[in-house]
């Protein structure tokens, strides 16, 4: 591991009802780059997101979030791991219908017990939405919940933020907003972005991008 490394997976394997669906993958992030990974339906990109997350275990493989080895650690500190080093943007936002989108954005603060409201404030200032900071989400467009899902995914501070099909909703024009405001997020805050999608339509800005099929990684677009 490197300094200019945010993500480093080596030889991941998972099976799901006994079929293998992550390979030995092996994918390594560098900081502040910009990634896609693209698959088709069911070829485990999913799966891959949760991987790269901590948000489920691996059956076998390493995976390094910022220098920590996360496979060894008691889920406790995966957890402090999750929350301080990654952030995340859900295809359909995972936002809380009753919470305010500020709110919302705030939640990640709460449960790592440091509250930074000032920093939030730059992010709604920043995203262009701090108009919006007292709307609940059931009132806000696509691209506008998207954009609270983003401010909420950099509450901590992440080295990294991982998307899982955030187009995946959105008309083109708002596809395209919403992957400048992904690369924008990139530039201003120096945070590696990774975006998992089926999307071939996708491309474009990415430093690197990768094509997930039979359960490994091969450079290049689909
Ligand atoms: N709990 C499970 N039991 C059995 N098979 C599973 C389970 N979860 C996932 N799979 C299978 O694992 C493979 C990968 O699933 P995954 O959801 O990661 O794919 P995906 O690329 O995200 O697909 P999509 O784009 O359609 O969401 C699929 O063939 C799926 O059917």
């Amino acid at each position: 591991m490197t300094d200019d490394t945010v993500i480093t997976a080596r030889d991941i394997s998972v099976s799901r009802g006994g079929e293998p669906v992550l390979d030995e993958l092996s994918l390594t992030i560098p900081s502040s780059a910009r990634t896609l990974i693209q698959g088709a339906s069911g070829a485990g990109k999913s799966t891959l997101f949760s991987v790269l997350g901590l948000l489920s275990t691996p059956d076998s493989g390493t995976l390094k979030i910022d220098g920590d080895d996360a496979a060894t650690l008691p889920e406790r500190k995966r957890a402090a791991l999750r929350r301080n080093h990654l952030g995340f943007v859900f295809q359909d936002f995972k936002l809380i219908d009753d919470l305010t989108a500020f709110e919302n954005a705030r939640v990640p603060q709460e449960h790592a017990g440091e509250l930074d409201e000032d920093w939030l404030n730059s992010l709604f200032d920043q995203l262009g939405i701090a108009p919006l900071t007292h709307r609940l989400p059931p009132t806000l467009s696509g691209g506008e919940r998207q954009r609270v899902a983003i401010a909420r995914a950099l509450a901590n501070r992440p080295s990294v933020i991982l998307a899982d099909e955030p187009t995946g909703q959105l008309d083109p024009q708002t596809t395209d907003d919403v992957l400048d405001t992904l690369f924008s997020v990139h530039e201003t805050f120096d945070t590696a972005v990774v975006v998992i999608s089926h999307d071939t339509q996708l491309s474009g800005a990415f430093d690197e991008q990768y094509t997930l099929a039979d359960g490994t990684l091969n450079s290049g677009g689909s």
